[in-house]
């Protein structure tokens, strides 16, 4: 992977979305350090995966701004912002499922070349290519699983192939949602090892509802609240807050 890319601030500032009367983000003003392993914590319903949406612009927010860089981003259309370097991780969907783990991560590459209309055997051939390809698939510890049809492989490792088709559009920030939801701990912390090996040229933002994750691999953390930002701190800081032991004591009492 290209160790030379630039890095870049992803922010926002008073960034909120509205449904009818019911506020799912409310004056979110947070800035993402070039490098950053910034974990996106709160209660369910405290409206993490909505950010992620205004980031991405998935959703267009009700009011607030979204700058990358210098770079007001906020009427950016998603692939736009992907081009720019901001990527998030999707399902691998059906096509992608059944071709191998090597096929995938080539077509993804070739995308992102502008090569997507070439059928993919004839541009497989195409050596540079399949290096990045593999390049990408040793840093995720999938080498070995390179020909293998996707949809065979355990659920933890398609979570990589996930991250290894978004690392594909060479991302500046990678936003991942759950990245481990669904799949056993020991994979997951697997996964979270992984992530935390990808080069720092990439800043990774992540939403995780399993603390010993969070505190294990996030550098700064967000707390989300009714769609409010409660604090923000290092590991140490937050888990020193008595208010971000209230919101999940209360939220505990309650399950
Ligand atoms: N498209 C939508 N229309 C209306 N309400 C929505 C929409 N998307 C999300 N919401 C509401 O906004 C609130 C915040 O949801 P969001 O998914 O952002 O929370 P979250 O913090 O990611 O929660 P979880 O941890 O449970 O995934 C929820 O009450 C949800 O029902």
């Amino acid at each position: 992977m290209s160790t030379t890319l630039p890095n870049t601030t992803l922010r926002t500032e008073g960034l909120s979305k509205q449904w009818g009367a019911f506020k799912a983000n409310s004056d979110v003003s947070l800035t993402f350090q070039p490098g950053a392993r910034h974990a996106l914590i709160g209660p369910n319903g405290a409206g993490k995966t909505t950010f992620i949406n205004l980031l991405t612009g998935f959703f267009a927010p009700t009011s607030g701004k979204v700058f990358f860089g210098d770079e007001d981003i906020t009427a950016l259309p998603q692939h736009k912002r992907v081009k720019l370097g901001m990527t998030r991780t999707f399902q691998i969907n059906t096509l992608f499922a059944g071709l191998t783990v090597l096929e995938s991560v080539v077509l993804a590459i070739n995308e992102r070349k502008g090569m997507q209309f070439v059928w993919y055997k004839t541009v497989a051939q195409e050596s540079a290519t399949i290096d990045e390809a593999m390049e990408l698939l040793t840093l995720l510890k999938l080498e070995r699983d390179a020909d293998t049809i996707t949809r065979s492989l355990p659920y933890g490792k398609q979570r990589l192939v996930e991250i290894a088709l978004a690392l594909a559009t060479k991302p500046k920030v990678l936003l991942l949602d759950e990245p481990a939801a669904g799949i056993p701990s020991a994979e997951s912390a697997e996964l979270f090892d992984v992530i935390a090996r990808l080069p720092r040229e990439v800043t990774v933002v992540f939403i995780e509802h399993d603390m010993n994750l969070v505190f294990r691999f996030a550098e700064r953390i967000t707390v989300l609240v009714g769609g409010k930002v409660l604090t923000e701190g290092t590991p140490a800081e937050i888990a020193a807050d008595p208010r971000v032991k209230e919101v999940y004591l209360g939220e505990a009492e309650h399950e």
